[in-house]
């Protein structure tokens, strides 16, 4: 009985693994912080339901995208360093399994953005399509823009996180989505300069594979000054204030100082450091967000 329980034990940990959680607590992160803003800035009053389906509907549509990805990459997962200890590529939990439970989370994500709004269920839909079929089927093997097409899937959570709460001032949701469109090139591009070896084995085009490091290194810091230009925007929106405006400026400082240190000396350890500092840097622009709208 206390092996059957251990097994059990073992085997939830392992579909727990197989989701990404480390991904998706940022993108349910944004979501929530996209929501929390609206609400307080537009003084909305939020049900307890509304809450427990945003969480439920984006955690479930994350977490199903990072499966059924996990599901499409099981072969070149298995040939990555960084990759092959994982659930499918280990053996320790079937590719059709995988598929079944990427399959029933994705349905409950759907059937959760129902009851918010038909706006949330068209983003979650177009969110797990672009993840899972334009950017992991379709282009990640095939295409060196393969994160920008599938870039859109990444801001989905914020703006659904947004209209799930008003509909007022939708620029704003629609700058939060975009934000993290203009983080996501430096996000992987960095970690895929670190593993540049990795992917090629794979045979991956990530864009540090097919072009020269002095040409990637030029574009993250021009896609990193693009993305911290792009987060000053919300100030002009006239919403949040000082609060939110010296926090986008002091780390997006330091994630232009990091990526033109990463131009000018590259190195493994740069870039590792680049790709380290982008998810923090992401969850204080929307703990700033929420702060700024809190005292708004
Ligand atoms: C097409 C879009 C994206 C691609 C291709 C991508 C790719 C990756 C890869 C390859 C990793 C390393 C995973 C590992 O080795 O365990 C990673 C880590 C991560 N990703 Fe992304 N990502 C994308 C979008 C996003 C988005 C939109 C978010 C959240 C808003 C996000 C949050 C994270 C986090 C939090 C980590 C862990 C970072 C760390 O270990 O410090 N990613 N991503
Ligand atoms: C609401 C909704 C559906 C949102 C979907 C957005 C989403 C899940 C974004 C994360 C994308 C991501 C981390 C891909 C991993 O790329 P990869 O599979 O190339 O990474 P790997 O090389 O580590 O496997």
């Amino acid at each position: 009985m206390v092996l059957e329980m251990k097994t059990f034990g073992n085997q939830v940990k392992n579909y727990y693994e197989l989701t990404k959680p480390k991904i998706w607590y940022l993108l349910v992160f944004t979501a929530i912080g996209a929501a929390v803003s609206a609400s307080w800035l537009f003084d909305v009053q939020v049900s307890w339901m509304t809450w427990a389906l945003l969480f439920f509907a984006i955690a479930a549509g994350s977490a199903a995208a990072d499966t059924l990805t996990g599901y499409n990459d099981r072969d070149i997962d298995a040939i990555m360093e960084r990759t092959k200890g994982r659930p499918i590529p280990s053996g320790r939990i079937s590719p059709r399994n995988a598929l079944i439970f990427g399959l029933i989370l994705a349905g409950i994500s759907l059937v959760c953005s129902w009851f918010i709004n038909i706006w949330a269920f068209g983003l979650m839909a177009f969110g797990l399509f672009d993840n899972i079929i334009v950017y992991s089927k379709w282009l990640k093997r095939t295409s060196q823009s393969n994160i920008i097409w599938g870039g859109f899937s990444g801001g989905a959570p914020a703006l659904i996180g947004y209209i799930a709460i008003t509909f007022q001032h939708v620029e704003i949701g629609i700058a939060m989505a975009g934000l993290v469109f203009f983080w996501i090139p430096t996000h992987i591009w960095s970690l895929a300069l670190h593993v540049k070896e990795d992917y090629k084995k794979a045979n991956v085009p990530m864009l540090p594979v097919v072009s020269s490091e002095s040409k990637s290194v030029r574009i993250i810091a021009l896609t990193t000054l693009m993305m911290v230009v792009f987060s000053i925007l919300p100030f002009f929106f006239n919403q949040f204030g000082l609060i939110y405006l010296l926090t986008a400026t002091v780390f997006g400082i330091v994630m232009i100082f990091l990526s033109v240190w990463l131009l000018l000396k590259p190195s493994e350890k740069t870039s590792w450091l680049v790709f380290k500092f982008s998810s923090p840097y992401l969850a204080a622009l929307f703990i700033a967000f929420m702060v700024d709208a809190f005292f708004h």
